[in-house]
């Protein structure tokens, strides 16, 4: 990517895409740097009431990107990614463009806004600009159950049995929580089985992904655009279902495969490309894989060898992170992933410590990152899933697929991630369990 001055643009060129708890994505709409079109900018944001979690520097995000996320997802899944010098006078006329222009959602509002002091920003192919493009964005979360080998007798029957992602929804939506966050004022439910489970996304079998992709866009329709699991952007925009354009539905799908009904015509055009692409297995693979230990076992080796104890309340992120040996950096990545990558890696009982957190953050982020589909110009053929191309094997013909948001998660989150899984588990046992549930997660079987 050739270097580009994107502080020699108007900010009223940058037009709003979406935003993260993190991070806020604009794309750039103007004539004046035609290097810039089909580029989508990144920029960091910060708390309006500064808070504990601790951020990374983008630098560092990109080098991570390259150099560790790269590697082991496979360059063709990843965005090429390029940081930009931006002044505090740009980032504050582009704030001030966002706020006029009133687009960024309410609830992100109140909670943060541009970070103007960052300095920069990170320049990335604009995955939905373009007439006639659609772009669906999916967040697919856990794909595995952990092995009982680590777990507690307390917590094994329901870890191997529910998912996480399953029953953090529905810790979410109870009415009084903790450490997670509150979805909103709706019941607390038992397995919904209407709802979508990673487990059925994940599985390569045709039915159960397309069935999790069909509850995904029912929820989408319900929430009117709400969830975070699914977003569809057409013609460069974001689409909400209150506000479908007319040529929405005819782009997604074929009319043939409608029947009247566009979360089976969704499905039945999109099943077929994940099938074919590499991504979900990859991304299952490695969330497993740099998480062998579960975060039980985790903590257990962090108390035994550091006399941390990552469950108690009161533990503030400083002590985490200074105990567990700070925040790496991209050349202790690097050794990592030379380590890890080794022709006979120590397996988790003799790896050392550091090494297993280390791999637990990377596995977090592969568990949070999000999967874009690009169709440039659909309807795309039907036999999309066998026409893969000759150049790329891993990339359907009509269709390109990239993994965003992976970027590192801070170290000092470990003791959260203990707490929140116990949390989970226990409301899951005690309270959803106790009031009668499937003995299965949806996707999984006895
Ligand atoms: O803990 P989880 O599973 O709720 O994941 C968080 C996500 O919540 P979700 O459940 O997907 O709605 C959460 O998503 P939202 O901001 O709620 O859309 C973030 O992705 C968060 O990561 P970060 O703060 O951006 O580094 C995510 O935090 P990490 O767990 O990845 O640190
Ligand atoms: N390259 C891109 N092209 C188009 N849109 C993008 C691109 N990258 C991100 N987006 C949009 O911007 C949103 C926010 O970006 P991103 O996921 O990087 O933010 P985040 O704060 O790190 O998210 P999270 O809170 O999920 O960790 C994405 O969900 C997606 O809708």
């Amino acid at each position: 990517m050739a270097r580009l001055r994107v502080d020699a643009t108007s900010p009223v060129d940058w037009l709003y895409t979406a935003e993260g708890g993190a991070n806020l994505v604009l794309s750039y709409a103007g004539d004046a740097v035609p290097d810039l079109q089909r580029h989508a900018l990144r920029l960091r944001k910060r708390k309006r009431i500064a808070g504990p979690q601790g951020a990374i520097p983008d630098q560092v995000d990109v080098e991570f990107g390259d150099k560790v996320v790269r590697p082991l997802l496979g360059p063709e899944l990843c965005l090429e990614a390029q940081v930009v010098a931006l002044s505090s006078e740009w980032l504050r006329s582009v704030a001030g463009s966002l706020a006029a222009r009133n687009v960024r959602p309410l609830k992100r509002v109140e909670e943060d806004d541009v970070d103007v002091a960052a300095g920069k920003g990170v320049l990335v192919e604009d995955l939905i600009s373009g007439r006639g493009c659609l772009s669906v964005e999916i967040k697919p979360k856990w794909g595995f159950l952990p092995s009982r080998d680590h777990l507690s007798p307390e917590t094994a029957d329901v870890k191997s049995a529910y998912c996480r992602t399953c029953m953090h929804r529905a810790l979410k939506r109870a009415p009084r929580i903790t450490t997670a966050k509150r979805v909103g004022a709706e019941p607390a439910l038992a397995v919904d089985r209407e709802e979508f489970c990673p487990l059925d996304l994940y599985s390569r079998d045709p039915a159960r992904t397309s069935r999790a992709l069909q509850q995904l866009y029912a929820s989408w329709t319900s929430s009117d655009g709400g969830i975070n699991n699914l977003r569809f952007f057409l013609d460069g925009k974001l689409v909400k279902p209150s506000e479908l354009p007319p040529q929405f539905e005819e782009k997604m799908t074929s009319s043939s495969e409608f029947d009247g009904d566009p979360a089976s015509g969704f499905a039945s055009r999109f099943t077929p490309i994940l099938l074919a692409s590499p991504v979900l297995p990859r991304l299952a693979a490695l969330q497993a894989s740099l998480d062998p230990l579960d975060i039980e076992g985790l903590a257990a080796r962090v108390r035994d060898e550091l006399g941390l104890d990552l469950y108690r309340p009161d533990l503030a992120e400083d002590e985490v992170a200074s105990t567990l040996g700070g925040q790496p950096t991209t050349q202790e990545w690097q050794a990592w992933l030379e380590r890890a990558s080794a022709p006979a890696p120590p397996n988790e009982q003799d790896a050392p410590l550091r090494d297993l957190v280390l791999a637990y953050l990377l596995s977090a982020t592969f568990k949070d990152c999000s999967i874009f589909i690009r169709v440039d110009s659909p309807p795309f053929p039907a036999n999309i899933a066998t026409t893969l191309s000759a150049d790329d094997p891993s990339a359907i013909a009509g269709a390109e697929i990239k993994v965003i948001d992976l970027d590192p998660k801070p170290i000092a989150r470990m003791g959260k991630y203990a707490r929140m899984d116990r949390e989970i588990v226990e409301h899951w046992r005690d309270s959803v369990l106790a009031g009668g549930a499937p003995s299965r997660c949806c996707g999984t079987t006895a």
